[in-house]
C-alpha cells in the first residue's frame, strides 16, 4: 500500500489494478436499497441522525454575514419551539465568512467547514490553493473542503492530484496544534465530472492514500451532484480502505439532497455498505442547503400527526 503512493507509475498501476465497478450492479443495488421501508420508530431515529449529520451549507456569491449568522442560529436550534431537535454537525461557508460563523457558533460544538482551493473549479496555482487553505484555517475553520483538479485526474496525472492533496493537507495544520491535529480535510471528487464509476473508485482511493479525512461527492455546482450509486461506490472504497490500512475515512454526499426520504435512503446505504461504524457525524455527513426544513417537517408530522407547513420554520 505504501508503495502505491511512491511514484506516478506505481500509483497508476495500483489505481488501475483496482477491481472494475459493475455499473449495472451498483445501480441496481442502490435502487433496491432505496425502496427499503423502515418502521416509524426507526424513522424518528433516522431523522434525528440525519439532522445531526448535516453540513448546513451556504455557498452563494450573495452570502452576507447576516445570512451566515441566521444560519448559525438555525444550526444550533433548528426548531426554536422544540429543544429536543439535535443541532447540525457543521456550517459550511466560503473562507471569508469563517470568522463570522466561528463567532456565531461559539462553544456550541458545531464545526465550521470552509470550502477552499479555488472552490468550485479548483483552477488556480497550488501556491494559491495552499494560501486559501491556510487563510481559512487561520480564521478558525475546523474542516476544509477542497476540490481535486479534475482536469489532471482525467488526463491520468494522478501524481499531481496526489501531491496537491498532500500539500493542502499540510496547509490544514494549525500553528498551535499538535502534529496531525489540524483542520480535517474533506476531498471533493466532483463525481459529476468523473464520467465513470471506475474513476469514482480510483479518485476515492487516490484521495484516501494522499491523506483525506473525508471523501465528498460534489461541490453542488455541477450536475449531477450526489447520487446513491456514486455514494455506494465511495462507501465501498472507504470500507475496503479500512480493511487494507486500518484507517477509517468519512464520506460526504453533497448537492441536491433536499428531502427526508432522500436523506434516509443515504442512511440505509451507509448501514448496508460501509456498516454501522459509519453511522455517526464523525464519519458521515450530508452537505445540504435546504434539507433541514424537510427533516423538521417530517419530524413534526411523526410526533404530532400533522404537518406544520414550510412557513412555520425559518428559511434554510
Ligand atoms: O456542499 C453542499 C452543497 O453545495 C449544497 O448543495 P445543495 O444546495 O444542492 O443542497
Amino acid at each position: 500500500m505504501a508503495d502505491a503512493a511512491s511514484s506516478e507509475a506505481s500509483l497508476r498501476r495500483f489505481l488501475h489494478g483496482l477491481p472494475s465497478v459493475d455499473q449495472v450492479g451498483a445501480d441496481a443495488r442502490a435502487a433496491t436499497l432505496a425502496t427499503r421501508s423502515i418502521k416509524t420508530t426507526a424513522k424518528e431515529f433516522a431523522i434525528d441522525l440525519a439532522i445531526s449529520m448535516i453540513d448546513l451549507t451556504t455557498l452563494e456569491g450573495q452570502d452576507t454575514p447576516g445570512k451566515v449568522r441566521a444560519l448559525c442560529s438555525k444550526a444550533q436550534r433548528p426548531d426554536p419551539t422544540d429543544a429536543s431537535v439535535p443541532q447540525v454537525a457543521a456550517i459550511c461557508v466560503y473562507p471569508d465568512l469563517v470568522p463570522v460563523a466561528k463567532e456565531a457558533l461559539g462553544a456550541s460544538g458545531i464545526k465550521v467547514a470552509s470550502v477552499a482551493t479555488a472552490f468550485p473549479s479548483g483552477r488556480t496555482s497550488l501556491a494559491v490553493k495552499q494560501a486559501d487553505t491556510r487563510d481559512a484555517v487561520a480564521a478558525g475553520a475546523d474542516e476544509v473542503d477542497m476540490v481535486i483538479d479534475r482536469g489532471a485526474f482525467l488526463s491520468g496525472r494522478y501524481g499531481q492530484v496526489f501531491d496537491e492533496i498532500v500539500a493542502v493537507k499540510e496547509a490544514c495544520g494549525r500553528a498551535d496544534a499538535v502534529e496531525g491535529q489540524g483542520a480535517h480535510l474533506k476531498v471533493i471528487l466532483e463525481t459529476g465530472e468523473l464520467v465513470t464509476y471506475d474513476n469514482v473508485r480510483r479518485a476515492s482511493w487516490l484521495a484516501m492514500l494522499a491523506g483525506a479525512d473525508f471523501i465528498k461527492t460534489s461541490t453542488g455546482k455541477v450536475s449531477p451532484a450526489a447520487t446513491l450509486p456514486v455514494t455506494l461506490v465511495m462507501l465501498e472504497a472507504v470500507r475496503d480502505f479500512r480493511v487494507a490500512t486500518g484507517r477509517q475515512v468519512g464520506v460526504k454526499p453533497a448537492g441536491g439532497i433536499r428531502t427526508s426520504k432522500d436523506a434516509i435512503r443515504y442512511l440505509v446505504l451507509v448501514n448496508e455498505t460501509a456498516g454501522e461504524d459509519w453511522l455517526s457525524p464523525d464519519w458521515f455527513r450530508i452537505g445540504a442547503s435546504s434539507l433541514l426544513n424537510d427533516l423538521l417537517m417530517q419530524r413534526q408530522k411523526l410526533k404530532t400527526g400533522y404537518y406544520a407547513g414550510p412557513d412555520y420554520f425559518t428559511l434554510d
